[in-house]
Parts: C-alpha cells; sequence; structure tokens
C-alpha cells in the first residue's frame, strides 16, 4: 500500500517539479482506513515537529495534521485575527491543488491565546497570541470517508517527501503504536488556591459596587509525572471518556496544548454560521434520580440562568449584526457531560453578506461565558486580579479551509502537556450572588476530564 503511495506522490512530484507555477502545491488522495489516533502517534515516531489533533462533537469530522508546510504567526498584534486571515488568503492563491476526485484542500489549523494583553510567562513560550499552520500531511475523516492530503514546496520539498514516505510505510507495515498510559502522577498541586478565592471575592465586592455585571475567573492545577506523557494516549482516552465534545491537540516542539471541550465558537458552512451559547454549571448525580434533580434545580437557578443570559444576549446581538433569521431558543437545554451539567443555547443564523470566519471568532471572542461583561472591562479584571496566564486556555482553536468554512471551539477542559509536566485549566462565571467556595468546588468539577484523561482520582 504504501509503495503505491509512495510511487504517486513520486509520479506527481515530478510532474509538478517540471511545471511548478505556484510556490506551493497540494496532492489529496483517498486512502484505506487507518485509525487517526495511530496516525498522530506516528507524527511522534517520523519526527515531525508539529501536530494537530481536531474532531467535532459528532465526531464526524477529524482532522490530524502533521509537520509545518506554511505557518502564520502573531504576537502582540491587536489586528491578529484579520492578519491571519489576510496571511491565509495570500497562501491560497499561492498553492497549486490537485484533489484526484476528493473534497480535500489545504486547511490552516491552530489557535489563539486568549488575550494578547495579558502579561505572558515561560510556560507558554511556544503559544504566541495567533499560530495556525499549513501541516505538510494532513489525514481527513469525513463522514468514515478517509483523505490524505500532503501539502509541500513545489522546490527543496525531498526531505519532508522521504519523512512522509517512512510515515506511510509504518501506517500501513508497521505495529500499532498506540501504548496505555504508562506515567503515573507523582506530584498534584492547586496553583494560588487561596489567591485566587481572594480574587472571586474582590469580583464579587467589585460587581456589587456595580458597572460589571459577571467576570470569569480560571485557575490552574499542576501535575508532575514520572514518565513523558504521550499526548495520542490522552487524546484517545479523552475521545473515550467525553465522546460528546470536540476534541483538539496542538503541538509544537513537545508542547501539547491539548483538550476535550463541550463549547463551540463559531462555525462557518457556507452562509450558515453556527455558534452556543455556554454558561451555568452543576455536577452530574451519583444516580439517574440525583442526576435528574440537579439538572432541574440548574434549568431554574436565578444565579446560574442570570450567567448565562449574559451570552446569549452577547452572542445573539453580535450574530445579529452580521446575520439575519437569527435561530434562538427563548429557554436553554441541558447539555449533559460525564462529569458536569451545563446549560446550554444553540443559536445559527445566515449571514447577510460574506462574513468571513475570522471576523466571527473576533466577534464573539471572548464571550461571557469566558471573559464576562461587559467585555472591556471583564477582561480588564481578569488581567488585574486573576494569578494566572490563561495562554491558549478559554481561546479560539480550530481550522479553516481555503473556501473560507471553518469551526472554531472554546478551548476549555483542556491542559498542557509539557513532557512529564502538565498544567490544566479551569475556570467559573462571578456574579454578584456568587459564592467562593461553591465557584473553586466548580472548578474542581472541571479539573476532572482532564485529570481522568491522565489517570489522576480526584479526592472527592
Ligand atoms: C470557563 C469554563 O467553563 C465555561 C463554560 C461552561 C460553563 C461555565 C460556567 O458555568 O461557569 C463557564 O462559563 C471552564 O470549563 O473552564
Amino acid at each position: 500500500m504504501a509503495t503505491l503511495y509512495q510511487h504517486k506522490i513520486q509520479e506527481q512530484l515530478y510532474m509538478i517539479g517540471k511545471t511548478a507555477s505556484q510556490p506551493f502545491f497540494s496532492w489529496s488522495q483517498e486512502i484505506d482506513d487507518v485509525d487517526p489516533f495511530h496516525f498522530f502517534a506516528l507524527g511522534e515516531t517520523c519526527s515531525f515537529r508539529q501536530r494537530f489533533y481536531w474532531s467535532d462533537r459528532s465526531n464526524e469530522t477529524v482532522y490530524v495534521g502533521l509537520g509545518c508546510t506554511y505557518s502564520i504567526e502573531t504576537t502582540g498584534n491587536e489586528h491578529r485575527f484579520h492578519m491571519v486571515e489576510s496571511e491565509w488568503k495570500r497562501f491560497t492563491e499561492k498553492v497549486m491543488t490537485h484533489h484526484n476526485g476528493t473534497e480535500a484542500a489545504p486547511l490552516l489549523f491552530g489557535g489563539f491565546s486568549f488575550d494578547p494583553l495579558k502579561r505572558k510567562t515561560e510556560r507558554w513560550a511556544h503559544f504566541p497570541d495567533a499560530k495556525l499552520i499549513v501541516p505538510a500531511v494532513l489525514l481527513s475523516v469525513k463522514k468514515g470517508r478517509m483523505t490524505l492530503t500532503i501539502t509541500v514546496p513545489s522546490q527543496n520539498h525531498e526531505q519532508i517527501i522521504e519523512k512522509i514516505g517512512q510515515l506511510l510505510t509504518l501506517l500501513y507495515n508497521g505495529q500499532d503504536s498506540l501504548m496505555a498510559l504508562s506515567a503515573s502522577c507523582q506530584t498534584y498541586e492547586e496553583m494560588a488556591k487561596h489567591e485566587w478565592i481572594s480574587a472571586v471575592q474582590k469580583a464579587i465586592h467589585d460587581i456589587r459596587e456595580g458597572g460589571l455585571d459577571k467576570v470569569v475567573l480560571a485557575r490552574e492545577a499542576r501535575l508532575w509525572f514520572d514518565d513523558r506523557i504521550e499526548p495520542s494516549v490522552v487524546l484517545q482516552r479523552l475521545r473515550e471518556q467525553q465522546p460528546l465534545s470536540y476534541l483538539f491537540a496542538f503541538e509544537d516542539k513537545g508542547n501539547c496544548f491539548v483538550g476535550a471541550s463541550p463549547e463551540q465558537l463559531v462555525k462557518r458552512e457556507g452562509m450558515t454560521c453556527y455558534s452556543t451559547c455556554l454558561a451555568g454549571s452543576i455536577r452530574r448525580g451519583k444516580t439517574v434520580k440525583e442526576d435528574e434533580q440537579l439538572g432541574r434545580w440548574l434549568l431554574q437557578d436565578e444565579k446560574n440562568l442570570r450567567e448565562h443570559r449574559f451570552v446569549v444576549d452577547m452572542i445573539k446581538e453580535a450574530m445579529m449584526e452580521v446575520c439575519e433569521n437569527v435561530r434562538i431558543p427563548s429557554e436553554p437545554q441541558l447539555l449533559k457531560m460525564r462529569d458536569i451539567q451545563h446549560l446550554y443555547t444553540p443559536v445559527i443564523g445566515e449571514s447577510r453578506h460574506a462574513v468571513s470566519l475570522f471576523s466571527l471568532v473576533e466577534r464573539l471572542h471572548p464571550t461571557p461565558a469566558l471573559g464576562g461583561t461587559p467585555r472591556e472591562k471583564a477582561l480588564k479584571e481578569i488581567r488585574e486580579i486573576e494569578p494566572l496566564d490563561r495562554g491558549w486556555y478559554a481561546a479560539p482553536i480550530g481550522w479553516i479551509d481555503t473556501a473560507g468554512n471553518g469551526e472554531f471551539a472554546v478551548a476549555i477542559r483542556s491542559g498542557l502537556l509539557q513532557g512529564k509536566e502538565v498544567s490544566i485549566f479551569a475556570g467559573c462565571g462571578i456574579v454578584g450572588d456568587s459564592e467562593p467556595l461553591s465557584e473553586y468546588e466548580e472548578t474542581r468539577v472541571k479539573f476532572k476530564p482532564m485529570l481522568s484523561a491522565l489517570g489522576v482520582e480526584q479526592d472527592e
């Protein structure tokens, strides 16, 4: 099998080499079934320094990217979304695509930091305010059909093609390299716990004083393991444990940001735009009866409904500025994940003119589910009182295609894997009648998805 692909690639490249009229060349081919996690894991074996994983909430669309043919990156740029959009457009004009009857084309993957104005720490050194890449090799799974897309420079691509050949050989002829989680956690520490609780008290005070309605405060826990954590194992465990979440990973030179988020920021599919309001939370019950009671309580609890309403109002307003026929249910429903249930309201609209995906991301990020309301005041409050550099946590992560369609999730329920060390993040919406200790407990529940994927169970 591998030989056939290698032969086809070589043949195509030979032709391109002779006729190259564009700086980049992208070649797609439908392939036999492979396991996306295995594909991701082989990226490490074959020394690809960048890896990306994405699957949507239905698991119908899965993308795995390895290597980097083109990258768009910026820090400290207040027009970062616009900059990424125009760079991407420039790239699409420089690439010659050979679809071979597939629907595939090169994709741009990546993410953004939560707040470019927050002081940065060493922890996030490999994650600038925007970093998106076109992978050298991309596995796309759409409704069960698998396609391989190779995107390389038209010249001087011999080395990368050789590496892709090695990958294909291992993919079809080698052993399945996925392993169980072998590292065990030596130390677990909740960072700045007391400082965080004081920050919540301060936020409650500031909200009661007026001028600020809601602010989301997040915190970090650190874990130290006895061995390196391999992201593909964590991804696979997240898929098993959080089947209704977006699954994402972005790895650069051994630093991997990974998570399973229930929250869509935005999706653009032709003229249709989708977003999600997700705010207001309670844990899952231990029995069906208790779970239903907790759910019913959440649907009627004034404080949680208010937290949720701020998000609905903001997303509705943002969508109505660019869309017509905006559909939003009048009441939230419950979204139940393994460890937690949320108030959830989906939003759909038809864009009035061809509004770009990145301009939608810019309008929506951060919603009051991650920042607060009013937006600028909440961001200022977070900058001043939150004892944390969020990095890419709570920020947009996703992909865009050459037609401008794509999807970004909100990178919550996530962690940063750096060799034997891991940071995980969780936050919650603070309003005037919040209670610091129950907000603290809520963040503990939100740590659970990452902790379980890392093989760590929390004390009750
Ligand atoms: C900020 C997080 O969750 C947000 C999403 C859903 C519910 C939330 C809440 O109830 O506070 C948060 O707004 C997180 O998980 O770190």
